[in-house]
């Protein structure tokens, strides 16, 4: 995040006083958090949540739960959430949290029981004016559900707007369970366009199999896009004809939520799945899978990053020497933090709007975004990600010089 972050300060000229504002996260919470176990013995969990920015808004951003998270994972992922904001225009700062466990391996009731201390303890933090948490990897709709329950028992009433992602019966909004995906589905077509690729013509392979890879492999097929390879934490499978997205996902949930034994397609391994000769790589599950070590062997004529922080900077390079067109996370994964803003700003009017008003609403704002940051590339000479780096400081930047009180 930083090596990406100092080259676009060096490009606009920003003040080393105004780089030091917006390099240290306002807010580093960490936390232990024992449960009980299903066998009784007490475990105790390490929880974080850091708030990079509140300078555009309240905070906003996901909770991970995956036993790869650690403080600084979590900042650079907080930070990201402050750029993403801003790139889509959006009235958030940024913000991530998260807890070191391995969600596979516990029960529902372990699950509840870490939500429900996460949120005690993260309840000076948490408030819908103040940082609002989401799903992120290893994280859904039913976390969100617990987590809005803590929150509103210790405030004595219902407090819809303090989380988004949450059960439509909860006052989740429509639309948001599949916004990743569709946004990342919107930028897919722009940049296809930029690069006069036919969708009804073009091959895609998708990295992450969980809510942003299946809903984006789902809406890219949907446009005419053909999915030859997806994969999860149990494989990769291939299928050059084609794989039957919705068959797989349906196998999926009933499968324990792993693609293991899925039979339209045959196994391959995951480094095969980067280096298919395909139109679309969309990297959907974790941060650092395409690195210096891989990046050479990528033959895709774009990526588009599902995930955050998949490809690392050192690969940057190598990648833009290749010609491949990268539009990178913090643009093209900003469909759900946009919809999670629709989801709040209707839990606060307390109105509902319908899934067409959200959807247009949202791909506007994606093509909108997409248009800025394609002209700023253009501008500067650099690549997307550098030029969404640039619209994004800039405006969290110029936003503190008008607010000033330092
Ligand atoms: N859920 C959301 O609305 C948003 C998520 N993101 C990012 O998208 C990424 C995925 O998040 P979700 O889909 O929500 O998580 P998820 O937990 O629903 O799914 C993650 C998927 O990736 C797979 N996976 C994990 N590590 C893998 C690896 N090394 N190789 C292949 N597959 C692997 C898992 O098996 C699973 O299929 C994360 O980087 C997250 O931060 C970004 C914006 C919003
Ligand atoms: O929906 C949100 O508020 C945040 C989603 C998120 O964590 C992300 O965009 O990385």
């Amino acid at each position: 995040m930083m090596q990406r972050f100092d080259k676009a300060v060096q490009l606009l000229g920003i003040s080393d006083e105004m780089y030091h504002i917006l390099k240290i996260p306002r807010k580093q919470v960490i936390v232990g958090l024992p449960v009980t176990m299903d066998s009784g013995e007490i475990r105790t969990f390490e929880g974080y949540r850091v708030v990079h920015s509140t300078i555009l808004g309240p905070s906003k951003g996901g909770i991970r739960f995956d036993p790869g998270v650690n403080l600084d994972e979590v900042r650079a992922l907080a930070a990201w959430m402050t750029w993403k904001c801003a790139v889509v225009d959006i009235p958030y700062g940024g913000a991530k949290g998260g807890v070191a466990c391995n969600p596979r391996q516990m029960s529902a009731g372990e699950i509840e029981r870490l939500v429900r201390a996460y949120t005690t303890a993260m309840l000076d933090v948490f408030g819908p004016d103040q940082d609002i948490p989401a799903p992120d990897m290893g994280t859904g709709q039913r976390e969100m559900a617990w987590l809005m329950d803590e929150y509103s028992k210790s405030k004595g009433m219902t407090v819809q707007a303090v989380v988004t992602g949450k059960p439509i019966v909860l006052g989740g909004s429509l639309g948001r369970t599949e916004a990743t995906g569709r946004g990342v589905t919107v930028s897919a077509l722009a940049a296809m366009d930029k690069l006069r690729l036919n969708p009804y013509k073009s091959t895609a392979a998708v990295q992450g199999f969980g809510n942003v890879g299946a809903n984006a492999a789902s809406l890219l097929r949907e446009r005419g896009v053909k999915i030859q390879a997806i994969s999860d934490l149990s494989g990769a499978y291939y299928n050059e004809a084609g794989i039957d997205i919705e068959a797989a996902m349906a196998y999926r949930d009933h499968n324990g939520g792993q693609l293991e034994g899925f039979g339209g397609a045959e196994p391959i391994s995951s480094e095969e799945l980067l280096s298919l000769p395909v139109d679309v790589l969309v990297p959907a599950a974790t941060e650092d899978v395409i690195t210096m070590r891989n990046a050479g062997s990528i033959r895709a004529k774009m990526i588009v990053e599902g995930a955050n922080g998949p490809t690392s900077a050192m690969a940057d390079d190598i990648i833009n020497d290749k010609g491949i067109m990268v539009v990178p996370d913090i643009l093209a994964n900003a469909g759900g933090v946009t919809v999670s803003y629709f989801e709040w700003v209707q839990n606060r009017i307390g109105y509902k709007w319908t899934l067409e008003r959200i959807n247009r609403r949202s791909d506007r704002i994606m093509k909108d975004a997409f248009n800025k940051v394609y002209k700023t590339s253009q501008q500067y000479g650099v690549s997307l990600r550098i030029a969404a780096y640039i619209v994004a400081i800039d405006k969290v930047a110029s936003t503190y010089k008008f607010r000033g009180g330092f």
